[in-house]
């Protein structure tokens, strides 16, 4: 488990403190992939680099795993870099080492490991990544996503426990993006390895998130499982995040349907619900009509989901939101 507790940041510039982070706490469970989205200058950068102290945090605790990690001698900073891997939007690799030797660097810097034995490491890591031909080529021989690879692999060298990726598909176009964050799904599931990573873009909190945290100006405004944050976003900038990723028109998110008549409410089906053929055995059960006024049905990481707003008529309206209750379907009555 992270955890930051009540975490503060300001930087020094000219003599004067300007804040970046103010009171933020946090729990990362161990295990999960965890975002936190914002925009820029929100304050994500400086949230992440204070998880492996490439920041010191101004006030408040940084936790991993028990220990307060702002309290590490230098021996104990250095066995936190190896235990928190981090990769970068620009993949800071090494240009004039092949792509070998960037993955070796940190099992050389950490010493513990024959000559021969980084060199076995080295090859595990290429075919973890799919790179094994790759070996004895530059980064600048390289494409983006096989360069992050080469960053995933050399984050992975000393086996962390956590791995942070900071932007780390930015750069990449979206079908790269995507089997960049498969890869990162893979291994958070086939390592068990905690993965923080922070972005802008909500496509990614969406394809491989467990939880996300919505970071503005320098807080956290908003924290959760992915599901519930994207169907049912609080904050302000949440909505914002989540209406701009799935195309909705937040306006019409107000539409009154002044023009039909009926009961209107929003129903949210998660994970095998979404499939089943609830509303027209409820519609026929109940005696009641319904007509299906927006809706939405897609995936959220491994879990199906569907929003629908429909406006029902009939007799026994009550029973009808009762029975979808009772299946598990979240009810909201809009009028
Ligand atoms: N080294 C620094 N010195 C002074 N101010 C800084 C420094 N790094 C960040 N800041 C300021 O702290 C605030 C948060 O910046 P940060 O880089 O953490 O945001 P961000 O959400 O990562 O933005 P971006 O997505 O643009 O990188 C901003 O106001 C920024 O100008």
């Amino acid at each position: 488990m992270i955890k930051l507790e009540n975490v503060s940041k300001a930087y020094r510039v000219d003599g004067r403190d300007i804040p970046a982070l103010a009171g933020v706490s946090l729990s990362i469970p161990t295990g999960t992939v965890f975002g936190i989205i914002g925009h820029s200058g929100a304050g994500k950068s400086t949230l992440i680099r204070l998880i492996n102290l490439l920041e010191r945090p101004t006030g408040g605790r940084i936790v991993l795993d028990g220990d307060d990690v702002t309290e590490l001698s230098t021996a104990g900073l250095r066995g936190l870099r190896q235990q928190v891997g981090m990769i970068f939007q620009h993949f800071n690799l090494l240009g004039s080492k092949t792509i070998g030797d960037n993955i070796a660097f940190p099992l050389k810097i950490a010493g513990k490991l024959s000559k021969a034995e980084i060199n076995q490491r080295v090859n595990e890591l290429l075919a973890l990544v799919g790179l094994t031909e790759h070996k004895n080529k530059y980064p600048a021989q390289l494409s983006g996503g096989q360069k992050q690879r080469v960053g995933i692999a050399r984050a992975l060298a000393n086996r962390p426990k956590v791995l942070l990726c900071d932007e780390a598909t930015s750069a990449l176009d979206p079908q790269t993006t995507q089997s960049v964050l498969q890869l990162l799904l893979d291994i958070n599931r086939q390592l068990g390895l905690t993965i923080v990573l922070i972005t802008h873009e909500m496509d990614v909190i969406r394809s491989i998130c467990d939880r996300v945290a919505v970071i503005d100006d320098g807080a956290i405004v908003e924290e959760g499982e992915v599901t519930q944050v994207f169907l049912h976003p609080k904050h302000p900038t949440t909505r914002r995040f989540v209406f701009e990723a799935e195309h909705i028109d937040e306006s019409k998110q107000f539409d009154d349907y002044t023009h039909v008549s009926g009961k209107v409410v929003r129903l949210t089906f998660i994970g095998e619900s979404t499939y089943q053929p609830i509303l027209g055995s409820v519609a026929r059960d109940c005696a009641v009509d319904f007509s299906i006024l927006a809706g939405r049905i897609e995936r959220i990481k491994d879990t199906p989901c569907g929003q629908l707003t429909i406006a029902l008529s009939g007799n026994d309206i009550d029973a009808a939101l009762a029975r979808f209750a009772a299946e598990g379907i979240d009810v909201e009555v809009l009028r």
